[in-house]
């Protein structure tokens, strides 16, 4: 938990490789927790990192089209967010309103650390100078087999910079988040995102009721 003040609101960041179905369900998360709050007048704030801001959004233009060296990249990654978490973050959640974030700064550890290979320490420098006393209190891991999210991305869409990876790359992200939620086990749960759509919302309903339960 990230404050124990009754009012404030609560922060959900949606994590995964590119492919695990994470931007699928954000929208049904979104409805389900926006009808819960509507009777208290309290709003869901949805955003996505690298970008929900006006500069963040020309951060994340950069990120994903340019090649730039990997610390360049790694600050950026936390200067969008810098500006996320007093431009939307924060006020969201000091209004009693709950954001959800299409990613966090678990996906830096992922990619930027992870996958690219940034050494960890500087990792931890950044997060407790850009958020020393915010997290999420709640991480919805979507974890998948890297040839499902592969199979799933080139069906989809026109890939990224990052989407253009190598399975390597991937495996190492993956690897990544995984050691994250094994040290946090209270704040990020993993969802097998191999099941189906409907088989995942049935275990998201399951886990947000429980959030929920604090608010009724
Ligand atoms: N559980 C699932 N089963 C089958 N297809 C899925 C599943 N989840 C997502 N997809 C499909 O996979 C593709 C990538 O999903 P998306 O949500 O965009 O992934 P991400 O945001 O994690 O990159 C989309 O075409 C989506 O419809
Ligand atoms: C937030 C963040 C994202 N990323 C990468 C992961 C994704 O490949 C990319 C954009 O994320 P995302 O919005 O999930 O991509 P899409 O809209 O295509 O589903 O940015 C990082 O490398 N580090 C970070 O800190």
């Amino acid at each position: 938990m990230t404050d124990s003040t009754a009012s404030r609101g609560k922060f959900i960041s949606f994590e995964g490789i590119d492919g695990a179905g994470k931007s699928t369900h954000i929208a049904f998360v979104a409805a389900r927790v926006a009808a819960a709050l509507e009777a208290q007048g309290k709003r869901v704030v949805s955003s996505r990192e690298p970008g929900g801001t006006a500069l963040g959004e020309k951060l994340r233009e950069l990120l994903l089209h340019e090649k730039m060296h990997l610390e360049t990249e790694a600050l950026l990654m936390f200067a969008s967010r810098r500006e996320h978490i007093a431009q939307v973050i924060e006020p969201g959640l000091q209004r009693g309103d709950w954001v959800i974030s299409d990613r966090f700064t678990d996906a830096s550890f992922a990619y930027q650390g992870g996958g690219r290979g940034l050494d960890r320490a500087k990792m931890e420098a950044l997060e407790q100078w850009v958020h020393p006393h915010l997290q999420p209190d709640l991480t919805l891991l979507f974890d998948v087999p890297l040839d499902v999210a592969r199979a799933r991305l080139d069906a989809s869409r026109t890939l990224d910079k990052f989407e253009q990876e190598k399975t390597d790359f991937f495996a190492a992200c993956r690897n990544e988040y995984l050691r994250r939620a094994a040290q946090f086990p209270e704040r990020i749960v993993v969802i097998d995102s191999s099941k189906s759509i409907a088989e995942i919302q049935a275990t998201l309903g399951g886990i947000l009721d429980q959030l929920l339960q604090v608010i009724d």
